[in-house]
């Protein structure tokens, strides 16, 4: 077997950089999967784990699912946020139970209805579709970040935003509305690859299954 050959044998995984990639790694580990902690800070972009038999594809986390879709990566690891607000056509296998936080509609507290309230976020699809099922006529606006700016300055009078500790909302003012979805990471696959390393794909499932039920205390 050439080096290619085995190379292109490895599960390739679309990883997301920043908050999630630690706690996912970590995961990995307890799974008992050999992935070196020595990359928890790297800037690698492509690292290839030919023990754990993979290979992970360090990714800005909203783009995780569009690698998934198109096949250059056969798994992710990505936020339900971002799976919801990206609707791309991949499978969901699991909750991951990492990176928890909630989706949530967030104001100042002296906030008062108002016609065609404007609405700012980094999920205008989600955001969109909840307004319109609760029957709320919006205009939302898309920021890419610091999004609890917009009411303190008056861009918009809601925001959809994540909340995890609170502490962003704490220190600004701001008051959590309501509570809109509870999110955490979730493994994906491609379709094709789903089926044809389907072996590979299930075997990780089950053991990061029973790791996240250990944990659980199931
Ligand atoms: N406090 C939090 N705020 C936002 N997302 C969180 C939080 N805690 C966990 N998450 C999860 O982490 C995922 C990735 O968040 P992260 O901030 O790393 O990515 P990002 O927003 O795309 O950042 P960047 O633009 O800096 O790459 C989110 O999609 C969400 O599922
Ligand atoms: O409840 P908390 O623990 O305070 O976490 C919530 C904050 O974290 C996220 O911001 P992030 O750090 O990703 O920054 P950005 O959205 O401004 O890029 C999110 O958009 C909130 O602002």
């Amino acid at each position: 077997m050439t080096i290619e050959t085995s190379r292109n044998d490895l599960l390739k995984v679309a990883m997301p950089k920043g908050r999630i990639y630690k706690q996912a790694s970590k995961l990995f580990r307890e799974a008992g999967l050999p992935i070196p902690s020595d990359f928890d800070d790297t800037r690698k972009l492509i690292i290839e784990l030919p023990e754990a038999g993979m290979s992970f594809i360090m990714a800005k986390p909203v783009d995780v699912p569009t690698y998934v879709e198109y096949g250059v990566a056969d798994i992710g690891v990505v936020g339900k946020d971002v799976l919801m607000e990206e609707n791309r056509d991949v499978y969901e296998l699991l909750d991951l139970g990492i990176a928890k936080c909630r989706m949530s509609v967030i104001a100042l507290p002296d906030w008062k209805p108002v016609i065609n309230p404007r609405v700012a976020t980094k999920y205008p699809n989600v955001a969109s579709q909840y307004f319109r099922e609760q029957g709320q006529q919006v205009e939302v606006i898309k920021l890419n970040g610091s999004i609890e700016l917009a009411p303190m300055i008056g861009l918009a009078d809601r925001i959809v935003d994540m909340v995890e500790t609170g502490q962003t909302l704490r220190e600004n003012g701001l008051v959590e509305m309501e509570s809109i979805f509870g999110i955490t990471s979730r493994l994906i696959a491609n379709r094709v690859s789903y089926r044809m390393k389907n072996e590979a794909i299930q075997s990780l499932c089950d053991k990061l299954q029973q790791t996240i039920g250990a944990k659980a205390g199931v």
